[in-house]
C-alpha cells in the first residue's frame, strides 16, 4: 500500500491513564499501524488489551500522552471539527435517551449532521424499520445495538469504528450486521472493528492486528495470522498398527506428532502433501482411518497462541508476511 492512500495511520502511538509525570497505567504503548482506503481493519486482544483505549484515540475522544495518529490525513483530537464530519462511530455503550423512539432517536441524531440519511433508511439499514416507533427502553440489548450502528452509519461516513458491533446479537442479527458491513465496505468505507467474535474477525478483516497488554503483537490478513500455524490430521491407528509404521513422519511434512489412547495428531504445514500420503499408505495397506479428521489452524487457535503466549516460532518467515509488532512497516 502506498501510505498516501491510508486513511488511518498510527504511529508509536501511547496513552496513560492517571496523573501525567510518568505515574499511572499505560494501556496503550508504541501501537503502529495503517489502514488503506476501503479497508476492513480488525483490531483484537483479551480483555484489558488495550483496543478501546486505541480506538477512543483515532475517534479523537482523547489526547495521545505520545505518538502520532492521522486519519484522513487530520489529528482527529486537535481537527476533530474536521474529521468528525467524515466519521462514524459505534461506541461500546450507546447511552440514549430511554423515552425516545427509535426513529425519534434517529431523527435526533440526525438534526446533529450534515447530509444525514433520511430516518427510515437508515432504520432500515440495521432492520429497524418495523420497530421504529418503540422507545429504546423497551428495545431488546441487540436491537439497541443496532440502533447505535444507524447512528454511526447516519452522515454516510468515509471511516466508521465499530467498537465490538454484534455483542448481544443473535446469530440471524449478527450475519445481517456481517452482510451491511461488507456493504459499506464495498462502498468504498473504510471500517475499524473491535471484536471479541474470532469468526467475525475471519469472515470481515482484511488485515488484523492482535493485542496483548497494551502493544500490537501480530499483523497481517487472516489467512497469513492463521497460516503461521500448523494444520491437523487426526486418525484412530488401526488395531496391530503403530506410528513407527507409518512412512517416515518428516518424508510426509509432518512438524510433530502426538499419540493420546491410539489416536494420532500430525502437526504440519503442508496439509495437502501431508493427508495424501498418508492417505496413500492407508490404501496401500487396505487400512480404514477411522475419525479422520484434518483442518487447518483456526483464527482462534492462534489468537489463543498469540494473545496468551506469543507469535509463533518464525512466524514472519513461515507466512512471509505476518508481522510481529512491525509497527508501520508491516504492509
Ligand atoms: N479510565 C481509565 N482509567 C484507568 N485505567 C483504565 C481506564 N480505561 C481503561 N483502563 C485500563 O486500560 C486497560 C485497557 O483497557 P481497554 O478498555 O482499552 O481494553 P480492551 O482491549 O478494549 O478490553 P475489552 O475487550 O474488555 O473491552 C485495562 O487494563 C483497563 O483497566
Amino acid at each position: 500500500m502506498d501510505i498516501g492512500d491510508s486513511v488511518i495511520d498510527v504511529t508509536g502511538l501511547r496513552r496513560r491513564y492517571g496523573p501525567a509525570g510518568g505515574k499511572g497505567f499505560e494501556a496503550v504503548r508504541d501501537v503502529s499501524f495503517t489502514v488503506g482506503r476501503g479497508e476492513l481493519f480488525a483490531l483484537l486482544g483479551t480483555n484489558g488489551a488495550g483496543k478501546t483505549s486505541t480506538v477512543e484515540l483515532l475517534e479523537g475522544l482523547a489526547r495521545p500522552t505520545g505518538g502520532r495518529v492521522r486519519v484522513l490525513g487530520h489529528d482527529p483530537y486537535a481537527e476533530r471539527r474536521v474529521v468528525r464530519p467524515r466519521v462514524g462511530m459505534m461506541l461500546q455503550e450507546g447511552g440514549f435517551p430511554s423515552d425516545l423512539t427509535a426513529a425519534e432517536t434517529v431523527r435526533m441524531w440526525a438534526g446533529c449532521t450534515t447530509g444525514a440519511r433520511p430516518v427510515d433508511e437508515a432504520l432500515g439499514l440495521v432492520k429497524l424499520a418495523k420497530r421504529r416507533d418503540v422507545r429504546v427502553k423497551q428495545l431488546s440489548g441487540g436491537e439497541r445495538r443496532r440502533l447505535d450502528l444507524a447512528l454511526a452509519l447516519i452522515g454516510r461516513p468515509e471511516v466508521l469504528f465499530l467498537d465490538e458491533p454484534t455483542t448481544g446479537l443473535d446469530p440471524e442479527a449478527r450475519h445481517d450486521t456481517w452482510e451491511l458491513v461488507r456493504r459499506l465496505r464495498a462502498d468504498g468505507t473504510t471500517v475499524l472493528l473491535t471484536t471479541h467474535y474470532l469468526e467475525e474477525a475471519e469472515a470481515l478483516a482484511d488485515r488484523l492486528a492482535i493485542m496483548r497488554e497494551g502493544q500490537v503483537v501480530v499483523t497481517g490478513s487472516p489467512g497469513e495470522v492463521i497460516g503461521a500455524y500448523p494444520a491437523r490430521i487426526r486418525f484412530a491407528m488401526p488395531p496391530g498398527w503403530f506410528v513407527g509404521d507409518l512412512p517416515p513422519l518428516g518424508e510426509l511434512g509432518v512438524l510433530r506428532h502426538e499419540e493420546t489412547d491410539g489416536r494420532i495428531e500430525l502437526q504440519t504445514h503442508e496439509l495437502q502433501r501431508t493427508l495424501t500420503g498418508l492417505l496413500v499408505w492407508a490404501r496401500d495397506k487396505g487400512l480404514e482411518l477411522d475419525g479422520l479428521d484434518a483442518r487447518t489452524a483456526s483464527l482462534e487457535e492462534a489468537f489463543l497462541a498469540i494473545a496468551g503466549a506469543g507469535a509463533p516460532t518464525g512466524a514472519s518467515e513461515t507466512s512471509g508476511a505476518v508481522g510481529t509488532n512491525t509497527g508501520r512497516g508491516e504492509r
